[in-house]
């Protein structure tokens, strides 16, 4: 338990139970089925395909545990207005506070203040997390491959689809994304970024590229900085980007988003 995923999923735990204690699963199962019907996320990146161009989630996140604080001055309304009108396919919102110092009300904020679906990125290892995800407005959610068993994700894959959400299912080596292609989405992330070590390089999803049939969407995720990052994605066939940092630091996310991707 000494490497920082296993610390957020101890944290996970608490955190859930002390919410279960305060509303039961029933309630907030109830909650999540009245919620406003979810947006398409796995459309909205296909519609960007369909273009020709990449499909881009813009990632709106204050704080990281490998990067501390990236923004000060920290907006999630105007961020994701800026995003979408830059282009971006979908947001990605992180609701963790304790790691991230983020918030369900920024998925809130941001997801009121556009029209793009919007991912809950967050540590899901409970159906919990994903009756709270839809609850909060959230279109799609993450499963992280290092975190669950595969029993577990299917489990969590299913109560999102129930729901109306779609699922993003994030591996960083070989043996995380024979278990993620298992699963029905057709999302699948890799991750740049060793999440136990946060040693970054792009060669991840190069060297995972060919284990991935055609029929997927590949999602290259984290280290992305600059067009040349992007070309050298592109020329390899990976159209589909998560980025956050890069936009992150500067002043105006939507003009950074632009200057990245052109
Ligand atoms: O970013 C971290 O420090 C981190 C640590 C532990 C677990 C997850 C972590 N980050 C989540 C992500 O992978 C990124 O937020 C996402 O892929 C965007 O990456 P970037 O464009 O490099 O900000």
């Amino acid at each position: 338990m000494s490497d920082i995923l296993n610390k957020i999923i101890e944290t996970k735990r608490v955190e859930i139970a002390a919410a279960q204690a305060l509303m039961p699963v029933d309630e907030l199962r109830q909650l999540a089925h009245d919620a406003p019907e979810a947006r398409n996320f796995a459309g909205s990146l296909h519609s960007k395909l369909l273009a020709g161009k990449p499909a881009v989630i813009a990632e709106i996140k204050k704080a990281s545990p490998s990067k501390g604080v990236i923004r000060e001055d920290f907006r999630p309304a105007e961020i994701a207005r800026s995003y979408a009108n830059a282009g971006a396919a979908c947001l990605s919102v992180l609701t963790d506070a304790q790691y991230f110092q983020g918030s369900a009300d920024y998925l809130k904020q941001a997801r009121a203040a556009c029209k793009l679906p919007v991912l809950r990125k967050d540590f899901m290892i409970d159906a919990y997390q994903v009756y709270e995800a839809r609850a909060m407005g959230a279109d799609c959610i993450l499963l992280i491959v290092a975190a669950l068993s595969l029993p577990q994700m299917q489990e969590l894959e299913d109560i999102a689809n129930d729901l109306g959400m779609a699922v993003l299912v994030e591996s960083h080596n070989a043996e995380e994304l024979e278990l993620a292609l298992q699963l029905e989405t057709p999302l699948i992330g890799i991750n740049n970024r060793n999440l136990r070590t946060f040693e970054v390089s792009l060669q991840t999803t190069l060297d995972l590229l060919p284990m991935i049939p055609d029929d997927r969407c590949v999602i290259t995720e984290s280290g992305i900085f600059t067009p040349e990052d992007v070309a050298l994605m592109r020329e390899h066939d990976v159209q589909t980007f998560l980025v956050g940092e890069a936009f992150m630091r500067q002043p105006d996310p939507g003009m950074a988003l632009n200057a990245v991707f052109g």
